[in-house]
């Protein structure tokens, strides 16, 4: 396994979050912010943390926050933006929006390392998740790329690096995101500790 020293935790916290109708890293579950959950589940397995978001807001939690290099693109520039300022060659890159994400879930994209993958990914009920992945420093030009040809699909840029999924064979529920005010109802319904 990689050494902790050697990566860095991404947290993408932009875009528009449309659908939940306030920023989704500061909807509340259980006394904590969603991007809590992120940061915390972060924590034992980095040493640098960056928050790549506009809202100064996240300044609040004491870590280094970038702001997009290329604005209202979605993912792909916000992984860019991290990328590009991270100093380490393996990054875990997570979204603000997955309150029931474990420690234990990202130890395994850790685990997969190996030279010939760019970006290990969770697979959970079948369904990718390029959000809870790890990607290396190199792959940071692919992004680039992909934003000077106006190309904003995630899954697209994806299509472009050597990829690996890492199946999840049980906690399906610490991969959900939430991106929706009924959605929340239901996790506070189920999980509410
Ligand atoms: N830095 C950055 N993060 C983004 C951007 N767009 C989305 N994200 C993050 O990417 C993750 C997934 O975002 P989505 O749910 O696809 O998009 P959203 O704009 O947050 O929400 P909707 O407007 O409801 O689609 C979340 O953690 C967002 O904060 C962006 O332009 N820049």
């Amino acid at each position: 396994m990689t050494d902790k020293k050697h990566i860095t935790g991404i947290i993408l916290a932009g875009g528009k979050s449309s659908r939940m109708g306030t920023d989704k890293g500061f909807v509340k579950f259980n006394n904590l912010n969603f991007v809590e959950y992120s940061l915390n589940a972060l924590r034992p397995l980095v040493t640098d943390i960056l928050i790549v978001s506009d809202n100064k807001d996240y300044d609040a939690f004491g870590y280094k926050r970038i702001e997009d290099d290329i604005k209202d693109a979605g993912p792909v520039a916000g992984i860019y933006t991290g990328l590009k300022a991270s100093k380490t060659e393996y990054n875990l890159i997570l979204s603000c929006d997955i309150p029931l994400i474990k420690t234990e879930v990202l130890k395994r994209l850790i685990d997969g390392i190996d030279a010939s993958t760019d970006v290990i990914q969770i697979e959970s009920n079948g369904k990718t998740m390029p959000l809870i992945a790890l990607y290396k420093k190199q792959c940071t030009h692919v992004f680039l790329e992909a934003l000077q040809n106006d190309e904003r699909r995630l899954r697209r840029v994806l299509n472009t690096c050597k990829t690996k999924n890492i199946i999840l064979n049980s906690d399906h529920s610490a991969t959900m995101n939430v991106n929706t005010k009924e959605e929340l109802k239901t996790i506070e319904n189920e999980y509410n500790g």
